[in-house]
């Protein structure tokens, strides 16, 4: 059978992702409208994911375009703001079939729904290379409080939602690394599961507005994050490894096969919040949050041009040498 052509796959297949919204104008116009609300400020990010550097080649079409959504929106969590639209470039691979895009849109359907996000435009085309993506995720935040890298102070708690180095090792698990080492095979679902399909902490980052003094999200790697929020604030931070929560399935894993704490504090993948949280207002983090309330694993400390910028604390105390602090594209 042919394959659909590039505007029966946009009509098709993206425009019933636009039926909420009616300043996407059904996808057939030059570009949508959007009316912000009163008091808000429009906030917007743009990240691109490709077969083989983001995701596997052989991954599901639908959780290769729910991870495009999700690694977005948690940009969106990170600056505290609340999603509303999202503008969509495909280039597929010049072979890709129908079926692939009908689950790739089938799987972008799901997350429109979940996280109230339609897609109001993109642009399509074919490409002689590997499968690229690129997704720009449009929000609100109130006027003046999205929360930002560069607000840490000396004294700050520094805190991480969720769990650590669960994308990083998922993705061994879901490259079979971990096949044949004993790994409960529950506990190999569970982390490539975590590598597929990211949580983004929208809730988290919106209850902690006014409250965490700075915020990203943990994408390359939590030493190196830490490092941009540093950086952007002006602060020194000091973490304890022993500090960094680790799900069970990590837990798991780490019985049955080596896995480098390295690994763990550096791989990425993780989309979870790191934040910076004034001692005081800690209660209140508490009280908002209930048990999604972040750990605690360090502090931030005044600028030292002798020391490193992040410090890691290894089980006896020491500093821990990182051969690299994240993920680096080149
Ligand atoms: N090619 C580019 N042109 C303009 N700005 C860019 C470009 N690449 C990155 N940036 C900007 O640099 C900053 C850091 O980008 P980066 O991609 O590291 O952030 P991130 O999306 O939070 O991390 P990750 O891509 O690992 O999810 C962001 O403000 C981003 O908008
Ligand atoms: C197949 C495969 N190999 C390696 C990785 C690890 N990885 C790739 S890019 C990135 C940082 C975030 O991307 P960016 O900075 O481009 O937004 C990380 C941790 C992966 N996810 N999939
Ligand atoms: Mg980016
Ligand atoms: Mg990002
Ligand atoms: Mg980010």
């Amino acid at each position: 059978m042919a394959r659909r052509s590039e505007f029966q796959q946009i009509a098709d297949l993206f425009a019933p992702l636009a039926a909420s919204a009616p300043g996407a104008l059904g996808l057939k116009d030059d570009a949508a409208l959007l009316v912000p609300p009163a008091g808000q400020q429009l906030v917007v990010t743009v990240d691109a994911i490709l077969s083989g550097v983001h995701y596997l080649p052989d991954d599901p079409p639908d959780l290769v375009a729910r991870k495009l959504v999700r690694v977005n929106l948690s940009d969106l969590a990170a600056m505290g703001a609340t999603p509303a639209g999202m503008l969509l470039a495909c280039a597929f691979p010049r072979d890709c079939s129908d079926a692939w895009v009908e689950a790739f849109a089938a799987g972008l359907a799901l997350d429109v729904v979940e996280f109230g996000c339609p897609v109001i435009g993109g642009d399509t085309v074919a490409t002689p290379g590997p499968a690229t993506f690129s997704l720009t995720a449009l929000g609100w935040a109130p006027m003046g409080q999205a929360l930002l890298r560069r607000g840490a102070k000396a004294g700050d708690l520094i805190a991480v939602t969720g769990t650590i180095g669960d994308g990083a090792v998922g993705l061994w698990a879901a490259q079979g690394r971990l096949t044949g080492l004993g790994v409960p095979e529950d506990a190999c679902a569970a982390l490539a599961a975590r590598y597929h399909l990211p949580q983004p902490r929208l809730v988290i980052g919106q209850a902690l507005r006014g409250l965490a003094s700075a915020a990203m999200d943990i994408s390359d790697g939590l030493v190196q994050d830490l490092g941009h929020v540093c950086a952007a604030s002006g602060v020194c931070a000091e973490i304890r490894l022993e500090a960094v929560p680790l799900s069970a399935a990590l837990q798991v894993a780490r019985e049955h096969t080596h896995i480098a704490d390295e690994l763990v504090l550096t791989g990425g993948d993780d989309y979870e919040l790191l934040l910076t949280i004034p001692p005081e207002n800690w209660p209140e983090v508490e009280a908002r949050l209930g048990p999604l309330a972040p750990t605690v694993i360090g502090l931030c400390r005044e600028d030292d041009s002798a020391a490193e910028t992040v410090r890691v604390l290894d089980r006896q105390g020491q500093p821990m040498q990182l051969a690299a602090t994240g993920w680096q594209h080149f």
